[in-house]
C-alpha cells in the first residue's frame, strides 16, 4: 500500500511540508496547485526537491471547471489543460485531478461531459498524462461518484479514470458499497478524509473541518473497504482541509496522518479479511482491563502535600519500592505511586511540570502485544523499567503531554517483584477504582490525542461537548478504552481553568483523576473525618438541581451538606464531588454511577469550574 498526503493538509512553506511528510514516512505527495504557485521554485526544481526527499508526486490538483462548457469557454479549457500537462511533465508526475464543474456557463449532460473527456484523453495521452475525474459533493451537475463514474465509463478512454474522495461520498451519505461494482483499474486515485458530524453547508464543511480518518465521525473504514474490494492498488492519499492543521506543527500533523492511515488499513483488514492489504502484521487492539497504577512524579519537599491529600482521600501508605524512592498508596484496588527519585524520567517530569501524574500503568491481556501495536502505530518506545535485573521489565510508550503509559498483564506481579508491601488491603474511605482520567491540552492538539488513544485501543468516542468556563470555552471529549475512560479537554484560551493548568504546569497532561465508589455519602463522610479539602459548591446550584430533577428535599439537603453534585441521563444517575486543587492545579473527583449512567456530569462542569475559580488558593498553601 502506497501512502500519500496532499500538500494542503500541512502548514508551512513548501519545503517545510516536504520535510515533515518525508520524515513521517509517506511514499508520496499530492501537489496542490496553489502550494506550487505560492512557492518560488520552478516546476523542475519542485520535482527534484520532492524526489530528493524520497517522495513521488502522486497527483497534481485541482483542475477546475473543465467539462460541459459552450464555446469559447470550451476551447479555452482545453488549452488550459494542455498547459498543465506540459507543467506536469516538468514536475515529473503523470496524474491530474479534474473536479466536477461549478462554472456558471457549464451545461449538464452525462454524454456531453463524456465526449469532452474522451477528447481530452487523446490530448493527455500525447503528453503521457492520465486524467482522473472527481465529483465534488457540491458540484453543479455532477456531485455523486456514481455520476462521475458513468461519465468516465462513457468517455471510454484509457487515459481517463475516476478519482474517489471519501469526504464527497460520505458527506452526501452515499452508500460506499456502490463503489464495489466499479472496476479497480478504472479508479486512478483515492483520497481519504474524515470529518466531524456537523450539519452545515457541504463546501464550508469540506474546506474547514476535514480531519484524519478516525478523528471524525464518517465511516471511512467502510469506504476504504469498498475501494480495496475493487482491486484498486494505487495510493491511499490524505486530503485534509482543516483550519487547525493549517496552523499546526507540520511534523505532528504529518505523523498523525500516517498513524491514521495505518490504523485505518489495519481496521479494514480486520473487518474484511478477504482483502489483501500490504501492511506489516501487528496485534489487534485489545481493551484496557484496568488501571494497575497511577504514578505521581514529585520531590521530597513537595510530596508531603500530595500525600496528605491522598491520606485525606482514604489512601494508606501500603508499601515501598525495593530499590527506588517510590511509595505505594493504596485503597481497595486502587494503587497510587509517589516517586521522589532525584534522577530518571519521573524526576525530569517533576522538574518540567511540578508534582503531577507522570505514568499510567494499564492492565491489558498481553502487555507485549499492546506494546507492539502501539509501536506499529508510531508511538515512541520508552526505555523499559527494570534495568536493575531484579525488577520487572514493563514495556512502556511515550503517551501524550510528556507522560508515560506502561502495559502490564497477569504474567508477573509487579507488587510482589518490585515492592515491599506492608498493608495488602487497606479499605480506606470506600474508593473502589479509577473511574476516569481527565487530560488537558491546547484545543489544537485535541484531535491528535484522541487519535493516539483510539488507534491503539478499541476505543469508543463520545460526542464533543462544550464546557463553559467563566473565561472561555473548553471542548471535552470522552474516550472509552474498556476499563479506562479518558476525558480530553481542549482549552481555547489560557484564561480558562484548563488553559491556566497547561500554562502553570508547562503542559502536564492529567488535570484530574476521578475515583469511583459505591456509597458516595458514606465515602464523603469518611473523607470529611480525615480532613478531605472538599470543593465548596454554591447554594444556587442545589436549589436548581432539586427543581430540575424533582429531587426529594432530603436528598438535596444531603447533597448540599457534602457538596455533591447530581446528574441523570436516560439510564441512570450520577453523583460527584471534588477536592480543592494541589499547587499546580491537579485535583481529585469522587463519583458514584447508578444504573447505566454513561456521562461525566457535563452539565455540572460550569458550576464546578466557577467554584474552583472562586477557590484559587490550592490545598496545602497557608491561608493567612
Ligand atoms: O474544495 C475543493 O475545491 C476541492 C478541490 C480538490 C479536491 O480534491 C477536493 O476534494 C476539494
Ligand atoms: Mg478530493
Amino acid at each position: 500500500m502506497k501512502t500519500s498526503i496532499a500538500t494542503v493538509s500541512i502548514s508551512g512553506s513548501f519545503r517545510d511540508k516536504l520535510t515533515a511528510i518525508a520524515q513521517a514516512g509517506f511514499d508520496g505527495i499530492e501537489i496542490f496547485e496553489q502550494d506550487f504557485l505560492a512557492s518560488d521554485f520552478s516546476p523542475r526544481e519542485v520535482g527534484y526537491m520532492v524526489r530528493d526527499h524520497g517522495l513521488e508526486i502522486t497527483l497534481f490538483q485541482p483542475f477546475r471547471d473543465f467539462e460541459g462548457l459552450p464555446e469559447p469557454h470550451r476551447a479555452r479549457a482545453f488549452a488550459r489543460a494542455e498547459r498543465k500537462f506540459e507543467l506536469m511533465n516538468e514536475l515529473g508526475t503523470d496524474l491530474i485531478l479534474i473536479c466536477s464543474s461549478l462554472h456558471p456557463e457549464a451545461m449538464g449532460g452525462i454524454d456531453r461531459a463524456a465526449a469532452d473527456f474522451h477528447e481530452l484523453g487523446g490530448i493527455a495521452a500525447k503528453h503521457g498524462i492520465r486524467v482522473g475525474y472527481e465529483a465534488l459533493c457540491w458540484g453543479r451537475y455532477v456531485n455523486d461518484h456514481r455520476d462521475a463514474w458513468e461519465i468516465v465509463r462513457r468517455a471510454d478512454h484509457p487515459n481517463i479514470g475516476l478519482i474517489l474522495d471519501s469526504f464527497h461520498t460520505l458527506a452526501r451519505r452515499i452508500d460506499p458499497d456502490t463503489i464495489r461494482s466499479i472496476p479497480g483499474d478504472r479508479i486512478f486515485f483515492v483520497q481519504l478524509a474524515d470529518a466531524p458530524a456537523i450539519d452545515m453547508d457541504l463546501l464550508y464543511w469540506s474546506r474547514h473541518f476535514r480531519n484524519m480518518p478516525g478523528e471524525g465521525d464518517l465511516d471511512v473504514t467502510a469506504f476504504t473497504r469498498a475501494v480495496l474490494a475493487t482491486g484498486y492498488a494505487g495510493p491511499l492519499s490524505l486530503e485534509i482541509f482543516n483550519d487547525q492543521f493549517r496552523s499546526g506543527l507540520p511534523r505532528l500533523v504529518a505523523q498523525d496522518g500516517l498513524r491514521s492511515l495505518i490504523a485505518l488499513t489495519d481496521q479494514v483488514r480486520r473487518n474484511e479479511p478477504s482483502l489483501k492489504i500490504d501492511l506489516p502484521d501487528f496485534p489487534a487492539p485489545t481493551p484496557v482491563e484496568g488501571v494497575e497504577f497511577i504514578e505521581f512524579a514529585s520531590s521530597r519537599d513537595d510530596a508531603p502535600v500530595l500525600e496528605s491529600l491522598l491520606a485525606a482521600a482514604g489512601f494508606e501508605h501500603a508499601g515501598r519500592h525495593r530499590s527506588k524512592q517510590v511509595s505505594l498508596w493504596r485503597q481497595n484496588g486502587v494503587n497510587l505511586l509517589v516517586n521522589t527519585e532525584t534522577e530518571g524520567f519521573a524526576h525530569s517530569a517533576w522538574l518540567t511540570h511540578g508534582t503531577g501524574v507522570s505514568e499510567l500503568g494499564l492492565r491489558v491481556s498481553d502487555a507485549q502485544d499492546s506494546f507492539a501495536r502501539a509501536i506499529a502505530l508510531k508511538a515512541a518506545a520508552h526505555d523499559p523499567l527494570g534495568q536493575n535485573a531484579a525488577e520487572l521489565d514493563i514495556p512502556g510508550i511515550r503517551g501524550v503531554g510528556g507522560s508515560l503509559i506502561r502495559f502490564l498483564d497477569g504474567k508477573n506481579d509487579l507488587w510482589q517483584v518490585d515492592f515491599e508491601i506492608s498493608d495488602p488491603q487497606p479499605k480506606g474511605a470506600g474508593l473502589a477504582k479509577v473511574d476516569h482520567i481527565a487530560q488537558t491540552m491546547a484545543y489544537e492538539e485535541m484531535l491528535s490525542w484522541s487519535l493516539f488513544y483510539t488507534s491503539i485501543f478499541p476505543a469508543r468516542k463520545a460526542p464533543v461537548v462544550d464546557v463553559v468556563d467563566p473565561d472561555g470555552l473548553v471542548r471535552s471529549q470522552a474516550i472509552d478504552t474498556g476499563a479506562l475512560r479518558i476525558t480530553l479537554n481542549g482549552a481555547e484560551t489560557r484564561h480558562t481553568l484548563a488553559g491556566r493548568f497547561i500554562e502553570d504546569t508547562f503542559g502536564a497532561s492529567t488535570q484530574h483523576i476521578a475515583f469511583a465508589c459505591d456509597d458516595i455519602f458514606a465515602t464523603a463522610q469518611a473523607m470529611a473525618a480525615r480532613g478531605f479539602p472538599v470543593l465548596k459548591i454554591g447554594a444556587n446550584y442545589f436549589d436548581d438541581v432539586e427543581a430540575r430533577f424533582g429531587l426529594h428535599p432530603d436528598l438535596t439537603e444531603r447533597l448540599r451538606a457534602h457538596n455533591i453534585m447530581y446528574d441523570e441521563d436516560g439510564s441512570g444517575s450520577f453523583l460527584q464531588f471534588y477536592s480543592q486543587p494541589l499547587p499546580g492545579g491537579l485535583f481529585f473527583e469522587i463519583v458514584q454511577r447508578s444504573g447505566g449512567y454513561g456521562g461525566y456530569g457535563g452539565p455540572n462542569a460550569p458550576f464546578r469550574i466557577a467554584a474552583q475559580k472562586r477557590n484559587i488558593l490550592p490545598f496545602g498553601m497557608p491561608r493567612s
